[in-house]
């Protein structure tokens, strides 16, 4: 059963099919102004599709130029071959099994590893998925795909007006309700949504073919789904951090920026860390800055930020010294108090080291990290910079008293001994 916030994860996810209710919500609400808007295709889509393209590319994110390229090669195909009555055979072909072919490309992008780029298997792999679409048309698929032998349910249309047959219908319902509980259960990225958005919109297209400029809309519905999922990832590569998923320095300046009059700031060090991953190796130090930034991520009240390294930064919006007191105690006892098993997966990678930890059979040893926290409560009128350094130095005071404390700036040391204290 998926929780809570993976549930809230998915509804903001779904926000990718956003321009794709847009859009169908325009020609519904307003169709002579779509109309008057379709007068700039297929230059306004070309142009859409070409500064995704390039955001893609400046932003070095490979699957969404993958994900778009076939989303151009697909709209040059349509625009060549289904501008015309589908009586004539090879378009008729065309409709038929570009739908197919599409489907297979971009839903297939959702399961495979893609490739690198510039590499020479990335150039080749983006190549024959620009191609293949392509290869759709030039090769006079009427002749070969349709035949006699060709089973009439699968290209007969349900009627004159609608001209998708039953299979096609079946195929995009099934594809729809397995992709989205593909999503849901995989806890899917925003681009994995995009991507479905993107598919979705296509097949749309090919159910409302019959009016007029639907190929351009929906083209322009799929790129902008992934435009707004790559704002999005451009944004987490901004201001989120790989690791640990926490907003990081650059999100923390801009809350530093807005800084309330009543606040407090806390600088949050790992204690003997160097010590620890030289002892217990790398990955094992990441995945303690892991579970500390879990721990603080649930944390009510408190909002963490990755300064930097082993270092985490929590800003309160008050400044109430009881309750930060509590706060910064629960975190500093849920960390201490926190049982790490060393597992031989995580083992260190250096040689040394790793035969340091294995030779004493640690292979589910119990370890434990502690922190040490310094606090700054606001004074009236104080800068952010001050304010970051007074909390500096209250680390600093916790780190030389012995350090897995918390401590406030410009107080005596006052500290509420938690260490046996169970905590749920
Ligand atoms: N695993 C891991 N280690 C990191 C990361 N960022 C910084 N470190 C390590 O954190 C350690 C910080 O060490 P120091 O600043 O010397 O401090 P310390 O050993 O924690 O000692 P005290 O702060 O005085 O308790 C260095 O060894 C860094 O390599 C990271 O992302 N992952």
């Amino acid at each position: 059963m998926l929780n809570k916030i993976a549930k809230t994860e998915v509804r903001v996810q779904l926000f990718v099919f956003f321009p794709l209710i847009l859009i169908i919500g325009l020609h519904w609400i307003a169709p002579e102004f779509s109309q008057f808007l379709a007068r700039s295709f297929p230059i306004a889509v070309y142009c859409l599709l070409v500064l995704t393209i390039s955001l893609s590319v400046l932003m070095r994110q490979w699957r969404w130029l993958y994900s778009l390229s076939l989303i151009a090669s697909h709209y040059i195909v349509v625009q060549n071959t289904l501008q015309q009555p589908l009586e004539n055979p090879q378009a008729a072909a065309i409709y038929y099994f570009l739908p197919i072919i599409f489907s297979v490309l971009i839903l297939g992008l959702e399961f495979i590893k893609t490739p690198q780029l510039p590499t020479r298997i990335g150039f080749a792999f983006l190549s024959g998925l620009f191609l293949l679409p392509l290869c759709m048309q030039w090769l006079g698929l009427e002749s070969i795909l349709i035949t006699p032998n060709t089973p009439g349910f699968f290209i007969e249309p349900i009627n004159e007006t609608a001209r998708y047959s039953w299979f096609f219908l079946l195929m995009v319902v099934t594809i729809s309700l397995s992709g989205v509980a593909f999503l849901y259960l995989r806890h899917s990225n925003n681009q994995e949504y995009s991507q479905f958005a993107a598919w979705f919109s296509i097949m749309l297209f090919y159910i409302y073919i019959e009016q007029a400029h639907m190929s351009g809309w929906m083209t322009l519905a799929a790129t902008f789904c992934l435009l707004v999922s790559l704002s999005g990832q451009m944004l987490k590569l901004a201001y989120i951090d790989e690791l640990t998923q926490l907003p990081q320095r650059r999100a923390l300046l801009g809350h530093l920026s807005r800084l309330g009059k009543r606040s407090a700031v806390t600088m949050l060090d790992v204690d003997h860390f160097k010590k620890f991953n030289d002892t217990w190796g790398h990955d094992v130090g990441d995945q303690v800055l892991k579970l500390i930034a879990s721990i603080l991520s649930k944390t009510r009240g408190v909002k963490a930020y990755r300064y930097g390294g082993e270092e985490f930064t929590l800003v309160f919006n008050h400044d109430d010294p009881e309750i930060i007191a509590e706060r910064l105690e629960y975190i500093r006892a849920r960390v201490a108090n926190y049982p790490l098993v060393f597992r031989q997966s995580s083992r260190p990678k250096d040689h040394q080291t790793g035969k340091q930890a294995r030779g004493h059979n640690n292979v589910g040893k119990i370890l434990h990290v502690s922190i040490s926290l310094g606090c700054a409560i606001r004074r009236p009128g104080e800068h952010t910079e001050p304010l970051l350094k007074r909390a500096d130095q209250a680390l600093y005071q916790a780190k030389n008293a012995g350090r897995n404390q918390v401590t406030f700036a410009d107080q005596p040391l006052a500290r509420v001994d938690l260490k046996h204290t169970k905590l749920s």
